[in-house]
Protein backbone atom coordinates (compact mmCIF):
# COMPACT_ATOMS: atom_id res chain seq x y z
CA UNK A 1 0.00 0.00 0.00
CA UNK A 2 1.38 3.61 -0.74
CA UNK A 3 0.12 5.01 1.97
CA UNK A 4 1.24 2.85 4.48
CA UNK A 5 3.11 4.16 7.79
CA UNK A 6 6.14 3.36 8.55
CA UNK A 7 6.38 5.68 11.87
CA UNK A 8 5.81 4.34 15.30
CA UNK A 9 2.11 2.92 16.81
CA UNK A 10 0.93 2.84 20.32
CA UNK A 11 -0.32 0.48 22.12
CA UNK A 12 -3.02 0.54 24.34
CA UNK A 13 -2.72 -2.67 26.32
CA UNK A 14 -6.39 -3.35 27.92
CA UNK A 15 -6.54 -7.14 28.74
CA UNK A 16 -5.95 -6.49 32.78
CA UNK A 17 -9.47 -4.53 32.38
CA UNK A 18 -11.36 -5.42 29.03
CA UNK A 19 -9.51 -9.10 28.62
CA UNK A 20 -10.90 -9.57 32.75
CA UNK A 21 -13.75 -7.77 33.17
CA UNK A 22 -16.12 -10.55 32.01
CA UNK A 23 -14.20 -13.62 33.11
CA UNK A 24 -16.49 -16.03 34.87
CA UNK A 25 -13.69 -17.43 37.13
CA UNK A 26 -11.69 -15.94 39.60
CA UNK A 27 -8.40 -13.82 39.17
CA UNK A 28 -6.80 -12.93 42.33
CA UNK A 29 -5.34 -9.63 42.56
CA UNK A 30 -1.80 -11.18 42.83
CA UNK A 31 -2.64 -13.01 39.43
CA UNK A 32 -3.65 -9.84 37.72
CA UNK A 33 -0.62 -7.64 39.22
CA UNK A 34 1.36 -10.33 37.67
CA UNK A 35 -0.46 -10.35 34.14
CA UNK A 36 0.64 -6.47 34.65
CA UNK A 37 4.26 -6.50 35.29
CA UNK A 38 4.81 -8.90 32.52
CA UNK A 39 3.39 -6.79 29.92
CA UNK A 40 5.17 -3.81 31.53
CA UNK A 41 7.97 -6.53 30.89
CA UNK A 42 7.54 -7.28 27.68
CA UNK A 43 7.95 -3.75 26.85
CA UNK A 44 3.85 -2.26 26.74
CA UNK A 45 4.33 1.59 28.16
CA UNK A 46 0.21 2.08 28.74
CA UNK A 47 -1.39 -0.65 30.23
CA UNK A 48 -5.40 -0.03 30.92
CA UNK A 49 -4.99 -1.33 34.87
CA UNK A 50 -8.51 -1.90 36.13
CA UNK A 51 -12.14 0.04 36.30
CA UNK A 52 -13.82 2.45 39.19
CA UNK A 53 -17.27 1.15 38.50
CA UNK A 54 -19.45 -0.50 40.59
CA UNK A 55 -18.56 -3.96 41.74
CA UNK A 56 -22.42 -4.93 41.68
CA UNK A 57 -22.31 -4.39 37.77
CA UNK A 58 -18.84 -5.94 37.44
CA UNK A 59 -17.46 -8.33 40.23
CA UNK A 60 -14.30 -9.07 38.73
CA UNK A 61 -13.02 -5.35 39.44
CA UNK A 62 -14.14 -4.64 42.45
CA UNK A 63 -10.29 -4.56 43.79
CA UNK A 64 -9.66 -1.68 41.60
CA UNK A 65 -8.30 0.36 44.59
CA UNK A 66 -6.03 -2.46 45.54
CA UNK A 67 -4.33 -2.87 42.59
CA UNK A 68 -4.03 0.86 41.32
CA UNK A 69 -2.78 1.73 44.89
CA UNK A 70 0.13 -1.16 44.69
CA UNK A 71 0.60 -0.40 41.09
CA UNK A 72 1.16 3.52 41.58
CA UNK A 73 3.26 2.87 44.61
CA UNK A 74 5.95 0.26 43.39
CA UNK A 75 8.69 0.76 40.34
CA UNK A 76 5.98 -0.25 37.31
CA UNK A 77 4.73 3.38 38.18
CA UNK A 78 7.90 4.73 36.44
CA UNK A 79 8.14 2.32 33.54
CA UNK A 80 4.58 2.55 32.14
CA UNK A 81 1.35 4.46 32.39
CA UNK A 82 -2.00 2.86 33.77
CA UNK A 83 -5.31 4.10 32.67
CA UNK A 84 -8.33 3.10 34.64
CA UNK A 85 -12.14 3.34 33.56
CA UNK A 86 -13.99 5.53 35.84
CA UNK A 87 -17.76 6.06 34.84
CA UNK A 88 -18.81 8.92 36.95
CA UNK A 89 -17.19 11.17 39.64
CA UNK A 90 -17.33 8.93 42.05
CA UNK A 91 -15.14 6.52 40.37
CA UNK A 92 -12.66 9.19 39.28
CA UNK A 93 -12.64 10.07 42.95
CA UNK A 94 -11.69 6.49 44.27
CA UNK A 95 -9.33 6.56 41.03
CA UNK A 96 -7.56 9.45 42.18
CA UNK A 97 -7.48 8.90 45.76
CA UNK A 98 -5.65 5.48 44.59
CA UNK A 99 -3.17 7.97 42.71
CA UNK A 100 -4.11 7.41 39.44
CA UNK A 101 -2.16 9.37 36.65
CA UNK A 102 -4.82 8.84 33.63
CA UNK A 103 -8.31 7.87 33.47
CA UNK A 104 -10.86 6.93 30.87
CA UNK A 105 -14.68 7.86 30.72
CA UNK A 106 -16.93 5.74 28.73
CA UNK A 107 -19.94 6.64 26.12
CA UNK A 108 -21.57 4.95 23.86
CA UNK A 109 -22.80 5.44 19.92
CA UNK A 110 -25.95 3.90 20.73
CA UNK A 111 -28.54 4.91 23.23
CA UNK A 112 -29.93 1.06 23.88
CA UNK A 113 -26.16 0.29 24.70
CA UNK A 114 -25.61 3.61 26.63
CA UNK A 115 -28.57 2.50 28.92
CA UNK A 116 -27.41 -1.42 29.30
CA UNK A 117 -23.79 -0.28 30.43
CA UNK A 118 -23.98 2.34 31.91
CA UNK A 119 -28.04 2.54 32.64
CA UNK A 120 -28.23 6.01 30.99
CA UNK A 121 -28.54 8.34 27.99
CA UNK A 122 -26.06 9.38 25.94
CA UNK A 123 -26.38 12.95 26.31
CA UNK A 124 -27.12 11.99 30.44
CA UNK A 125 -23.67 10.28 30.19
CA UNK A 126 -21.82 13.17 28.90
CA UNK A 127 -23.42 15.59 31.70
CA UNK A 128 -21.92 12.77 34.51
CA UNK A 129 -18.32 12.97 32.61
CA UNK A 130 -18.58 16.79 32.99
CA UNK A 131 -17.62 17.71 36.66
CA UNK A 132 -15.35 14.36 36.33
CA UNK A 133 -13.31 16.40 33.47
CA UNK A 134 -13.67 19.53 35.26
CA UNK A 135 -12.12 18.02 38.88
CA UNK A 136 -9.42 16.06 36.47
CA UNK A 137 -8.36 18.95 34.49
CA UNK A 138 -8.10 20.78 37.92
CA UNK A 139 -5.97 17.39 39.56
CA UNK A 140 -3.72 17.09 36.27
CA UNK A 141 -4.78 14.38 35.87
CA UNK A 142 -5.34 13.19 31.35
CA UNK A 143 -8.97 11.92 30.96
CA UNK A 144 -9.33 9.49 27.92
CA UNK A 145 -12.73 8.93 25.73
CA UNK A 146 -14.17 5.81 24.79
CA UNK A 147 -17.02 5.41 22.20
CA UNK A 148 -18.72 1.88 22.15
CA UNK A 149 -20.50 0.68 19.37
CA UNK A 150 -19.76 2.48 16.33
CA UNK A 151 -19.62 -0.10 13.71
CA UNK A 152 -22.48 -1.60 15.16
CA UNK A 153 -24.75 -2.27 18.36
CA UNK A 154 -25.91 -5.59 19.63
CA UNK A 155 -29.07 -3.99 20.88
CA UNK A 156 -29.70 -1.55 17.79
CA UNK A 157 -28.43 -2.70 14.59
CA UNK A 158 -26.55 -0.10 12.39
CA UNK A 159 -24.85 3.24 13.94
CA UNK A 160 -24.48 6.09 12.28
CA UNK A 161 -21.13 7.42 11.01
CA UNK A 162 -22.23 11.12 11.28
CA UNK A 163 -23.06 10.34 15.03
CA UNK A 164 -19.91 8.80 15.73
CA UNK A 165 -18.34 11.77 14.75
CA UNK A 166 -20.24 14.35 16.30
CA UNK A 167 -20.07 12.20 19.50
CA UNK A 168 -16.41 12.13 19.31
CA UNK A 169 -16.28 15.69 18.66
CA UNK A 170 -18.13 16.55 21.72
CA UNK A 171 -15.38 13.87 23.70
CA UNK A 172 -12.76 16.15 22.46
CA UNK A 173 -13.79 19.51 23.60
CA UNK A 174 -15.37 18.38 26.75
CA UNK A 175 -11.66 17.82 27.45
CA UNK A 176 -10.56 14.08 26.39
CA UNK A 177 -7.24 13.95 24.49
CA UNK A 178 -8.33 10.83 22.57
CA UNK A 179 -11.25 8.99 21.80
CA UNK A 180 -10.94 5.30 21.31
CA UNK A 181 -13.17 4.11 18.88
CA UNK A 182 -14.77 0.78 19.90
CA UNK A 183 -16.61 -2.08 17.50
CA UNK A 184 -17.98 -3.17 20.84
CA UNK A 185 -18.96 -6.59 18.84
CA UNK A 186 -16.63 -6.51 16.14
CA UNK A 187 -19.14 -6.70 13.01
CA UNK A 188 -17.16 -3.69 11.61
CA UNK A 189 -15.24 -4.80 8.18
CA UNK A 190 -12.28 -2.36 6.60
CA UNK A 191 -14.33 -0.17 4.07
CA UNK A 192 -17.08 0.58 6.58
CA UNK A 193 -13.71 1.23 9.70
CA UNK A 194 -11.99 3.59 6.84
CA UNK A 195 -15.20 5.30 6.06
CA UNK A 196 -15.77 5.90 9.50
CA UNK A 197 -12.43 6.87 10.34
CA UNK A 198 -12.63 9.52 7.26
CA UNK A 199 -15.86 10.84 8.75
CA UNK A 200 -14.22 11.55 12.38
CA UNK A 201 -11.21 12.67 10.70
CA UNK A 202 -13.59 15.41 9.33
CA UNK A 203 -14.34 16.57 13.02
CA UNK A 204 -11.12 16.35 14.78
CA UNK A 205 -7.83 15.52 13.87
CA UNK A 206 -6.77 11.46 13.23
CA UNK A 207 -4.27 11.93 15.47
CA UNK A 208 -6.94 12.43 18.14
CA UNK A 209 -8.42 8.94 17.35
CA UNK A 210 -7.55 5.48 18.65
CA UNK A 211 -9.21 2.37 17.13
CA UNK A 212 -10.07 -0.34 19.25
CA UNK A 213 -11.42 -3.46 17.61
CA UNK A 214 -12.78 -6.87 18.52
CA UNK A 215 -12.50 -10.17 16.62
CA UNK A 216 -15.42 -11.40 17.05
CA UNK A 217 -16.02 -11.84 13.05
CA UNK A 218 -12.52 -12.08 12.58
CA UNK A 219 -12.52 -9.00 11.08
CA UNK A 220 -9.84 -7.53 13.59
CA UNK A 221 -6.73 -6.92 12.09
CA UNK A 222 -8.31 -6.32 8.71
CA UNK A 223 -9.92 -3.00 11.00
CA UNK A 224 -6.54 -2.31 12.15
CA UNK A 225 -4.96 -2.07 8.43
CA UNK A 226 -7.80 0.04 7.25
CA UNK A 227 -7.92 2.45 10.21
CA UNK A 228 -4.12 2.76 9.95
CA UNK A 229 -4.35 3.79 5.86
CA UNK A 230 -6.82 6.19 7.08
CA UNK A 231 -4.22 7.57 9.66
CA UNK A 232 -4.72 5.90 13.11
CA UNK A 233 -1.81 5.47 14.84
CA UNK A 234 -3.02 4.35 18.15
CA UNK A 235 -5.04 0.65 19.22
CA UNK A 236 -5.79 -0.44 21.89
CA UNK A 237 -5.53 -4.21 22.02
CA UNK A 238 -5.78 -7.56 24.82
CA UNK A 239 -3.23 -10.23 25.38
CA UNK A 240 -3.85 -13.58 24.26
CA UNK A 241 -7.28 -11.96 23.01
CA UNK A 242 -8.70 -11.73 26.35
CA UNK A 243 -11.95 -10.17 26.61
CA UNK A 244 -15.42 -9.48 25.87
CA UNK A 245 -18.40 -6.80 27.21
CA UNK A 246 -20.13 -7.70 29.85
CA UNK A 247 -23.42 -5.82 28.81
CA UNK A 248 -22.79 -6.80 24.42
CA UNK A 249 -24.01 -10.46 24.46
CA UNK A 250 -21.92 -12.47 22.06
CA UNK A 251 -18.97 -10.11 21.86
CA UNK A 252 -16.03 -12.77 22.19
CA UNK A 253 -12.04 -11.38 22.58
CA UNK A 254 -10.24 -7.96 21.84
CA UNK A 255 -7.99 -7.89 19.10
CA UNK A 256 -5.21 -9.96 20.86
CA UNK A 257 -2.25 -7.45 21.00
CA UNK A 258 0.24 -10.31 19.52
CA UNK A 259 -1.10 -10.29 16.26
CA UNK A 260 -1.24 -6.06 16.36
CA UNK A 261 2.62 -6.45 17.30
CA UNK A 262 3.01 -9.34 14.66
CA UNK A 263 1.33 -7.05 11.82
CA UNK A 264 3.10 -3.82 13.23
CA UNK A 265 6.37 -6.25 12.70
CA UNK A 266 5.47 -7.02 9.43
CA UNK A 267 4.97 -3.24 8.58
CA UNK A 268 8.16 -2.12 10.01
CA UNK A 269 5.86 -0.03 12.36
CA UNK A 270 7.48 -0.19 15.47
CA UNK A 271 5.78 -0.87 18.81
CA UNK A 272 8.49 -1.37 21.63
CA UNK A 273 7.26 -5.02 22.33
CA UNK A 274 9.08 -7.90 22.77
CA UNK A 275 6.78 -10.27 20.91
CA UNK A 276 8.33 -13.60 22.72
CA UNK A 277 8.14 -11.82 25.91
CA UNK A 278 4.23 -10.65 25.23
CA UNK A 279 3.58 -14.23 24.14
CA UNK A 280 4.72 -15.77 27.21
CA UNK A 281 2.63 -13.59 29.51
CA UNK A 282 -0.18 -14.16 27.05
CA UNK A 283 0.30 -17.83 28.02
CA UNK A 284 0.74 -17.57 31.44
CA UNK A 285 -2.41 -15.90 32.01
CA UNK A 286 -4.20 -18.28 29.91
CA UNK A 287 -2.95 -20.99 31.84
CA UNK A 288 -3.58 -19.58 35.15
CA UNK A 289 -7.38 -18.84 34.17
CA UNK A 290 -7.50 -22.23 32.07
CA UNK A 291 -9.04 -20.76 28.88
CA UNK A 292 -7.67 -21.11 25.56
CA UNK A 293 -5.13 -18.28 24.31
CA UNK A 294 -7.35 -16.51 21.10
CA UNK A 295 -4.04 -15.20 19.72
CA UNK A 296 -3.09 -16.74 16.22
CA UNK A 297 0.64 -15.77 16.39
CA UNK A 298 0.91 -16.54 20.35
CA UNK A 299 -0.43 -20.12 19.27
CA UNK A 300 2.06 -20.59 16.19
CA UNK A 301 4.95 -19.12 18.54
CA UNK A 302 3.73 -21.17 21.16
CA UNK A 303 3.79 -24.90 19.07
CA UNK A 304 7.31 -23.65 18.02
CA UNK A 305 8.53 -23.83 21.43
C1 LIG B 1 -22.01 3.56 35.80
C2 LIG B 1 -22.71 2.83 36.91
C3 LIG B 1 -21.96 2.99 38.21
C4 LIG B 1 -24.10 3.45 37.07
O1 LIG B 1 -24.88 2.61 37.88
P1 LIG B 1 -26.21 3.14 38.56
O2 LIG B 1 -26.80 2.04 39.36
O3 LIG B 1 -27.06 3.81 37.54
O4 LIG B 1 -25.55 4.27 39.50
P2 LIG B 1 -26.07 5.14 40.66
O5 LIG B 1 -25.36 6.44 40.55
O6 LIG B 1 -27.59 5.13 40.73
O7 LIG B 1 -25.50 4.36 41.95
C5 LIG B 1 -25.98 3.08 42.32
C6 LIG B 1 -25.00 2.47 43.30
O8 LIG B 1 -23.73 2.28 42.66
C7 LIG B 1 -22.72 3.00 43.35
N1 LIG B 1 -21.78 3.56 42.37
C8 LIG B 1 -22.02 4.52 41.46
N2 LIG B 1 -20.92 4.75 40.77
C9 LIG B 1 -19.95 3.95 41.26
C10 LIG B 1 -18.60 3.75 40.92
N3 LIG B 1 -18.00 4.43 39.95
N4 LIG B 1 -17.91 2.83 41.61
C11 LIG B 1 -18.49 2.13 42.61
N5 LIG B 1 -19.79 2.26 42.95
C12 LIG B 1 -20.50 3.18 42.28
C13 LIG B 1 -23.49 4.07 44.11
O9 LIG B 1 -22.75 4.52 45.23
C14 LIG B 1 -24.72 3.34 44.50
O10 LIG B 1 -24.42 2.45 45.59
P3 LIG B 1 -25.52 2.12 46.72
O11 LIG B 1 -25.85 3.44 47.32
O12 LIG B 1 -26.69 1.51 46.00
O13 LIG B 1 -24.80 1.17 47.61
C15 LIG B 1 -22.90 1.34 36.57
O14 LIG B 1 -23.77 1.24 35.49
C16 LIG B 1 -21.60 0.64 36.27
O15 LIG B 1 -20.71 0.54 37.09
N6 LIG B 1 -21.51 0.09 35.05
C17 LIG B 1 -20.32 -0.66 34.66
C18 LIG B 1 -20.18 -0.57 33.19
C19 LIG B 1 -18.92 -1.28 32.75
O16 LIG B 1 -17.91 -1.35 33.45
N7 LIG B 1 -18.99 -1.82 31.52
C20 LIG B 1 -17.88 -2.46 30.92
C21 LIG B 1 -16.83 -1.47 30.47
S1 LIG B 1 -17.25 -0.57 28.97
C22 LIG B 1 -16.60 -1.56 27.76
O17 LIG B 1 -16.19 -2.67 28.02
C23 LIG B 1 -16.49 -1.01 26.37
C24 LIG B 1 -15.07 -0.54 26.06
C25 LIG B 1 -14.68 0.66 26.91
O18 LIG B 1 -14.12 -1.56 26.34
C26 LIG B 1 -14.94 -0.14 24.59
C27 LIG B 1 -15.67 -1.04 23.60
O19 LIG B 1 -15.27 -2.20 23.37
O20 LIG B 1 -16.66 -0.56 23.08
Amino acid sequence: MADMPSDAVKIVEVGPRDGLQNEPSDVSTAQKLALIEALVDAGLACVEATAFVSPRWVPQMADHAEVLTTLMRGPLAQRARFPVLTPNLKGYEAARDAGAREVAVFAAASEAFSQKNINCSIDESLARFRPLLEAAAQDGIAVRGYLSCVLGCPYSGAVSAHKVSELAARLISAGCYEVSLGDTIGVGTPHQTRALIESVSRRIPVSLVAGHFHDTYGQALANVYAAMEAGVRVFDASVAGLGGCPYAKGASGNLATEDLVYLCQGLGVDTGVDLEKLVTAGDDICQALGRANQSRVARAMLAKR
